[in-house]
């Protein structure tokens, strides 16, 4: 089935998750990680497969020789600020597709599956993850991998109100812990990025974010030549008629562009 019919199957039917390539459970939740990167993969790009690199690398460092990494790459077809727009889902959807085999075969030892939610919370896509992907939710270790502008809207009291924020974000607290990178960011310089759990856990930021969260995120100095990586980036310079985007995009994503655009005639983006 193309992903576009999956889509219109997904949407169709009120569902709020499914897994479309890759296997769909763990069994052996022991020695297992799940790293889970939930984006909107319009475009996949370089910024996407480094939070999973580093991630691998992180985990790999400070867990026991045995561990297996699992990564879900996970679309949300509705976003937490945006206004619903079905316009490339399907589009994305096979560029995930092109970003899990690139990953399967550049990353050792990893597996790799792709879902969309409809979740736009990470609190409540994170409810799915669970029940649908782990046949057994005993001891096993998911981490969301994000950049620090998302880290710091998961915080934000502002999408969970009426409940306060320590409330909401209780249980899935209990378990969840976020692996997050730094980005170039004209409001937040990198000292701030850096230190954001740290400066959690010394109770900067109480009594809006509980300091016993600061220890389940995970701070990251990203590389240069990753962290002004963005999607928007992509989309300008390649609408613009860019297309030497290989610094940016991985060359079976910038190949899946090219062939789409020139199927349209047009930047698969306008
Ligand atoms: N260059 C990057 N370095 C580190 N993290 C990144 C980078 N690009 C994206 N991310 C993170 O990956 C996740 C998914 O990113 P998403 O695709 O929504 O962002 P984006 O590339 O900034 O997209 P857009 O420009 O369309 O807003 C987010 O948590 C985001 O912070
Ligand atoms: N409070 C939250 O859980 C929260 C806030 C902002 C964005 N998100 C999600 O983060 C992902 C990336 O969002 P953007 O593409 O807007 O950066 C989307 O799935 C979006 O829905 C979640």
């Amino acid at each position: 089935m193309s992903n576009k019919h999956i889509l219109q199957y997904f949407v169709k039917n009120s569902k709020t998750f499914q897994i479309i390539d890759g296997p769909i459970n763990i069994n052996n939740t022991e020695n297992e990680v799940l790293l889970v990167l939930d984006s909107s993969f319009n475009p996949a790009h370089w910024g996407h497969y480094t939070l999973i690199n580093k991630a691998v690398d992180y985990y790999r460092d400070i867990l026991p020789q045995d561990t297996r990494f699992h990564v879900l790459l996970l679309l949300a077809i509705k976003n937490a600020d945006k206004a619903p727009k079905p316009a490339m889902f399907p589009e994305r959807m096979d560029m995930m597709c092109i970003l899990a085999n690139f990953i399967r075969k550049t990353l050792e030892d990893v597996n790799v599956s792709v879902g969309i939610t409809s979740h736009g919370k990470f609190v409540d896509k994170d409810k799915d993850v669970k029940e649908l992907f782990f046949t057994a939710f005993k001891n096993c270790r998911i981490a969301y991998l994000v950049g620090f502008d998302t880290i710091i809207r998961i915080m934000d009291a502002k999408y969970y109100v009426p409940t306060p924020l320590s409330v909401a974000l209780q249980e899935f607290m209990q378990h969840a812990e976020f692996f997050c990178l730094t980005r170039d960011d004209d409001n937040n310089d990198i000292k701030k990025q850096i230190n954001y759990s740290s400066d959690i856990t010394e109770g900067r930021y109480e009594p809006a974010i509980p300091r016993n969260w600061g220890s389940k995120i995970h701070s990251v100095l990203n590389d240069n030549k990753y962290s002004y990586i963005s999607s928007s980036i992509v989309r300008k310079q390649f609408s613009d008629g860019k297309r030497n985007l290989l610094n940016e995009v991985p060359e079976p994503i910038l190949q899946y562009l090219v062939n789409e655009s020139d199927t349209n005639g047009k930047s698969i983006f306008l």
